[in-house]
């Protein structure tokens, strides 16, 4: 719960629950289907009274701007725009990295904001944009994810919701993750069409909070600062373990696919309880011998990259840092192995 006096643009929460250390920016992931109000949920947002900087992240496929994504920001109550060219590869990964990177890189420009919205496209897998945070949060981000909130069309939003196969799969994910499920455009609905389409978002997310809205007008404190993720390791985390090592050295670049591909492909690693790992996310920064850069570690389910960074070594020490997330995770089996097969000068390499 946050202070509402109007003087006091730095609202700090004061609940009890160990929430996320001060000074880092809550962001709000805003995700639905096509067309079902997030964007003018967003411009709502912005225009409303508040004192806060926020930063907005589109992240959309307009027509022949697949590889720009537009950038507003609202200081001051003014609203102005900046383009920033991203690299986009595939849909669920890249465009989430970047655009968590993209947010760094404003913040080094234009300073710190106080939150930031990012809308996902409505094709989005909200639950692959949320992990990047959680990620990042390990790593020491100034980012932590505060909510993930999902409109829905009353009208088209779940017409077809368990008929049309696609959307289907993707609005019930957007709904199973979401901590606050907005259904939109009641003007276009009865009150019975209204209850049907409640009693199914129900039916998916029996936690979920409900609020019907036109034209996506919503009490600004309903959506913002919801430290969904403060203390929720008992629900959407539940079972899902972080695992974080550094290792000082060089590592076998070969060695380090095959032990990648052992556990997110061949899951060949189990923990005490002979359970086999399995990893939803995994990022690093890591060492190879005969490189002078640092070499990021991405990888999203069985998915994974590494790219040479911009960052070198220099006379930093070489540590490798490695931060893993899914179920089953045991952190001494993994660095025992990580150790022993794919670091350089253990006994095997
Ligand atoms: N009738 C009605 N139309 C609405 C309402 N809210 C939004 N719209 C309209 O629905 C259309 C889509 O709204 P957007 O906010 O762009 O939807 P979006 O989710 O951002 O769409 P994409 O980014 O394309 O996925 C626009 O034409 C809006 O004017 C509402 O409550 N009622
Ligand atoms: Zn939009």
């Amino acid at each position: 719960m946050l202070d509402e006096d109007d003087d006091c643009p730095e609202l700090v929460p004061i609940d009890t629950q160990p929430g996320p250390p001060v000074g880092q920016i809550p962001v709000t992931i805003i995700t639905g289907y096509l067309g079902a109000g997030k964007t003018t949920l967003l411009n709502y947002i912005l225009t409303e009274q508040h004192n806060k900087r926020i930063a907005v992240i589109l992240n959309e496929f307009g027509e022949g701007s697949a590889l720009e994504k537009s950038l507003a920001v609202s200081q001051a109550g003014e609203l102005y725009e900046e383009w920033l060219e991203l690299r986009n590869g595939c849909l669920c990964c890249s465009v989430k990295d970047n655009g968590l990177k993209a947010i760094e890189n404003l913040m080094e420009k234009k300073g710190k904001f106080d939150y930031i919205l990012l809308e996902t496209t409505g094709l989005a897998d909200p639950g692959a944009v949320a992990s990047m945070f959680w990620v990042d949060a390990e790593l020491g981000s100034d980012i932590y994810l505060d909510g993930i909130v999902t409109v829905i069309d009353a009208k088209y939003g779940l017409q077809c919701l368990f008929t049309c196969h696609l959307k289907s799969a993707l609005s019930f994910r957007q709904i199973a993750v979401a901590d606050l499920t907005i259904i939109n455009k009641t003007d276009l609905v009865t009150e019975e069409e209204l209850k049907e389409v409640k009693d199914t978002v129900r039916s998916i997310n029996g936690l979920v909070k409900i609020i019907e809205t036109q034209r996506s007008r919503v009490d600004l404190s309903e959506v913002l600062d919801l430290h969904s993720f403060d203390s929720k390791d008992g629900l959407l985390l539940k079972s899902i373990l972080t695992v974080t090592f550094e290792i000082a050295g060089d590592l076998s670049e070969d060695a380090l696919n095959a032990f990648i591909q052992d556990l997110l492909w061949e899951k060949i690693f189990c923990n005490k309880e002979g359970q086999p790992m399995s990893v939803i996310r995994l990022k690093g920064i890591v060492s190879f011998a005969d490189k002078g850069h640092q070499v990021m570690l991405q990888g999203v389910h069985e998915l994974y990259e590494l790219n040479e960074t911009q960052q070198l070594w220099e006379e930093n020490p070489r540590i490798n840092r490695l931060v893993f997330i899914g179920r089953n995770l045991d952190k001494d089996i993994l660095q025992e192995k990580f150790v022993s097969t794919v670091l350089l000068g253990s006994e095997k390499n």
